[in-house]
């Protein structure tokens, strides 16, 4: 079995879970709340500059020219696409760049790049792919599940659509494909550290949702210990 065919399998219970989690049936039936939202768009503009850091390690490290090339493109493009998503919404929802600037990422966004961020500066090239691919896989995926039952006017349209388009299924793809590439070219021990990393990015796609929906933020410590 290929990397992809072997982990879909290994992750569809998980995979499941986060087609069924309240932020994602909450924006599909276009009932999401605003501060939710507000919260989860600042959050994804913190996680797409460290999904973009990782890309660019994981492409300075990559074993041939294809793997660099299309590693680098992948962190231009995500920039490039999903900032203008991001510009469109904070707009939309009122999120300032003041607001941005002042909100520091949460421990959930936080774990996560910083998971890929070490990832892709200390790992093999096949781990980095690995632990990068949720990003890609986990949206279309979702993105298609909420696509079919999204109503015409729901304002998260430009974010299912953007999901969902050729283009993003096109960069999928090429993800996939130099994943499978990497696995079939990797020792025993890689292999399995491939498919870890991949599990542990798609658990935490889950977790920086479930973050967002319930609004969770870094724990302030009570200095006379009395709430505790
Ligand atoms: C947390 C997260 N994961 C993935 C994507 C899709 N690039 C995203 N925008 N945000």
């Amino acid at each position: 079995m290929s990397f992809v065919e072997t982990v879909l399998q290994e992750n569809a219970d998980l995979c499941a879970a986060i087609r069924a989690m309240p932020f994602n049936r909450a924006l599909a039936d276009g009932t999401l709340p605003t501060e939710v939202f507000q919260h989860y768009i600042i959050q994804d503009a913190h996680y797409l500059e460290g999904f973009a850091r990782a890309l660019a390690l994981a492409a300075s490290a990559a074993p041939d020219a294809d793997a660099v090339a299309q590693l680098a493109g992948s962190g231009a493009g995500a920039l490039h696409v999903e900032r203008d998503l991001h510009a469109h919404y904070m707009g939309l929802f009122g999120v300032t760049a003041a607001d941005f600037n002042t909100t520091p990422p949460t421990p959930a966004c936080d774990h996560y790049t910083s998971f890929l961020i070490s990832t892709a500066a200390t790992c093999t090239t096949g781990e980095a792919v690995a632990a990068l691919l949720p990003c890609f896989w986990v949206y279309r995926d979702v993105g298609h599940d909420i696509h079919t039952r999204a109503a015409g006017d729901n304002p998260y349209r430009a974010w299912i659509d953007t999901y969902v388009s050729d283009d993003f299924d096109a960069a999928v793809a090429r993800s996939c494909e130099l994943s499978d590439r990497l696995y079939a070219q990797a020792s025993d021990t890689v292999r399995g550290q491939m498919r870890a990393a991949f599990a542990k990015s798609t658990l935490m796609e889950w977790a920086f949702w479930d973050s967002a929906w319930h609004l969770r933020g870094w724990p302030t410590p009570d200095p006379t210990g009395i709430a505790a």
